[in-house]
């Protein structure tokens, strides 16, 4: 089986999948420079735990700051995004998900950060389908915590995965259905998150 077809598979089986080859070194480390360029240049902001002005801003539950992908701007040309409307493609023409759209951003958990165990779909949307994430720490050990848990998706009780958030490592897995948490790390965490939706771009 190629790495895709693997990917599509255990996405199926278990609602999520890891691969630490399909996303080239070369991508990580272009996005984790601009990224730390962006939080540098003051792009960052405290995340929400939801995506509406009224939802509240808590470090306990949600410790990330983020900055969104403008798809037009450099960052947005990143060949990543390009490879991931393809996956998108791929998806649809294999279980009908139906998906048009892409959003993307980057994140960074700073030492002793995590964020609680949640569902991506927003409880009033079902348009996010798909969740991504995208590792781009430099290096990352065991010892530097920050793992993402996934859970049994008809039992948020039961954990079924630890993730370390090494580099390059891709994360799918179905937005809907995979309660996962990120535990606090304990140095500073970089990421690329996105969901894949089956509404037009909001952007
Ligand atoms: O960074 C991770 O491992 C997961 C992040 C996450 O759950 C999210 O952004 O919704
Ligand atoms: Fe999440």
């Amino acid at each position: 089986m190629s790495t895709l077809e693997v990917l599509f598979h255990s996405l199926e089986e278990q609602g999520w999948a890891v691969s630490d080859t399909l996303v080239p070194r070369a991508w990580q480390q272009a996005m984790l420079a601009q990224s730390q360029q962006l939080w540098q240049d003051g792009h960052f902001h405290q995340a929400h735990i939801g995506r509406s002005a009224s939802d509240s801003l808590n470090p306990n539950i949600r410790g990330d700051a983020i900055c969104w992908i403008d798809p037009e701007s450099q960052q947005g040309g990143q060949p990543f995004f390009a490879w991931m409307a393809q996956l998108r493609l791929l998806l649809n023409e294999r279980y009908y998900l139906g998906l048009r759209s892409q959003e993307f951003h980057f994140a960074r958990y700073e030492a002793g950060c995590g964020y609680r165990k949640h569902l991506d779909q927003h409880r009033n949307s079902g348009h996010r389908k798909i969740s991504v994430v995208l590792y781009l720490n430099p290096q990352w050990d065991a010892a530097d915590g920050g793992e993402l848990c996934l859970y049994l998706p008809d039992n948020d009780m039961q954990e079924t995965q630890r993730i370390l958030p090494q580099p390059a490592r891709l994360v799918v897995f179905r937005s809907d259905q995979i309660p996962h948490e990120v535990l606090p790390c304990a140095q500073t965490r970089w990421s690329l998150s996105g969901w894949l939706r089956s509404d037009e771009a909001l952007v």
